[in-house]
């Protein structure tokens, strides 16, 4: 499995204590950022991760902020992201079991770096169960082809204008 990490600057600390538990977990990864705490702003880190992932360029990606919330909120934005948000173990677990979710964000402003890394450990380590969580994913992303669709719709419209 390969994922990309990466922080705004108010998660910078926790991504960096982060680092040795996917090493430990034999994940491969790369850090895209950023890489001191200067102030930057969370979307230009969350879509760099978001379009990675929803390239296929990496597996997973997990995103820290102040909160997780505005890296989650960015990140869903990307077609083909499922980004949860998750601060405790079960809904870290429940997010891939039941949603496949293949972007994890944190917030250093909520959590721990000992509970934030068991966190990502299991998120990282549990898989999607399939069956009616399949049909609901599937779901999702038929909301999501609308979605593009019906954009593209409104793009095209004004085009012709
Ligand atoms: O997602 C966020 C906000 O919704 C994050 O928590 C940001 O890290 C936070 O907003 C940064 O705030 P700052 O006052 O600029 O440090």
């Amino acid at each position: 499995m390969k994922v990309a990490i990466a922080s705004d600057h108010a998660g910078f600390r926790l991504k960096e204590l982060l680092k040795p538990t996917l090493t430990e977990l034999g994940v491969a990864f790369d850090d895209l950022g950023c890489y001191e705490e200067t102030s930057v702003d969370y979307p230009d880190y969350a879509v760099k991760v978001a379009r990675a992932v929803a390239a296929g360029e990496y597996d997973r990606g997990v995103l820290i902020c102040g909160t997780g919330l505005g890296m989650c909120i960015t990140a869903n934005k990307v077609p083909g992201i499922r980004a949860v948000t998750a601060h405790d173990t079960f809904s870290a677990a429940m997010s891939r079991a039941h949603n496949d979710a293949n972007v994890l964000t944190m917030g250093e402003r909520v959590i721990g770096p000992g509970l934030a890394a068991e966190v990502l450990k299991v998120w990282l380590t549990t898989g999607f169960m399939g069956g009616r969580h399949g049909q609901r994913v599937e779901k999702i992303q038929a909301v999501e082809r609308e979605s593009l669709r019906a954009a593209g719709a409104v793009i095209d419209a004004g085009s012709s204008c």
